[in-house]
């Protein structure tokens, strides 16, 4: 039986360029650009493969260069600047033939002229992937962590012999937002996409009376999808970060539900695409 070379791609991972960008406000104030870019490409890579020839290989070491070069005269918005690299791959070298860029965005919130604090309203991110004719373009949130001190409730489910779970009508609702969505043009204003869907996701989450973490992911999707035309997709991974009712009775007191414990893991993992029908 033969043995053949399957899939296979190759970039540098993680390079963490930072930019700042001086005296472009009225005030003079500095701003910060905090990422991580990836890169993988493909092609006509079996050479190196299967004898170790490289002449077809644009070194890892290479792309990472040219991820700090193109950051050289402004980085912009992530979408912008992953399509930008995203093409340079593909069109500037004969073998290669696909590349994909993945880009998270740290957020820092401005404290004075040139102070900053890193913030926990989540990453914004983008993966671009390019295969010289067309680009797709793919924006996205993580690490958005939100809670719902009420309104939220569990109950209906099926009982069998391993079910232990009460059924509650009120509960904490806790989660760490991943999202992403899948523009439908190829150029767009990034930014007032990226805060539209966002700001569409926290609405949701907290305007949602919750029967189910299920139910909130659908009505997220479906608000960003109502509010920002540009897309045409969104996919969410929720973890559920239960909070559990802390049994204070040991102790001689009662817990009119005050007291919690976080557990970090195990947690429900819910996850799914909202689409426009084609
Ligand atoms: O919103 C929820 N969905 C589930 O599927 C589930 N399963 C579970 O144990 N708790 C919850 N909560």
């Amino acid at each position: 039986m033969a043995i053949v070379l399957g899939e296979n791609q190759y970039g540098k991972a993680e390079n963490r360029v930072v930019r700042i960008d001086r005296g472009l406000d009225d005030d003079e104030a500095h701003r910060i650009t905090d990422l991580n870019v990836s890169v993988a490409l493909s092609g006509d890579m079996a050479d190196t493969h299967l004898t170790g020839a490289n002449d077809k290989v644009l070194a890892t070491d290479t792309q990472k260069n040219t991820v700090f070069a193109f950051a050289r005269d402004g980085i912009g918005e992530i979408e912008a600047y992953g399509l930008r690299l995203a093409r340079h791959f593909v069109d500037s070298q004969e073998s290669i033939h696909h590349s994909t860029v993945s880009i998270e965005s740290y957020p820092w919130t401005r404290l004075g002229h040139h102070s900053f604090s890193r913030s926990g309203e989540g990453t914004r991110t983008a993966v671009v992937s390019y295969d010289g004719v067309k680009a797709q373009v793919t924006g996205g949130i993580k690490d958005l962590t939100v809670l719902n001190s009420t309104g939220s409730e569990f109950w209906g489910f099926p009982r069998d012999r391993y079910t232990t779970l009460g059924e509650t009508t009120d509960r904490i609702l806790a989660t760490a937002v991943s999202a992403t969505w899948r523009f439908a043009v190829e150029d767009t204003d990034w930014a007032k996409v990226y805060e539209a869907a966002r700001d569409s996701l926290l609405e949701a989450f907290a305007d949602t009376h919750s029967l189910s973490l299920q139910q909130t992911l659908y009505a997220m999707g479906t608000r960003v999808l109502e509010t920002v035309p540009e897309l045409d997709e969104v996919s969410l991974s929720l973890p559920n970060k239960h909070h559990f009712l802390v049994d204070l009775e040991p102790f001689g007191l009662d817990n009119p539900g005050e007291v919690f414990f976080a557990a970090d893991r195990p947690y429900g993992l819910i996850e799914g695409t909202v689409r426009r029908e084609a």
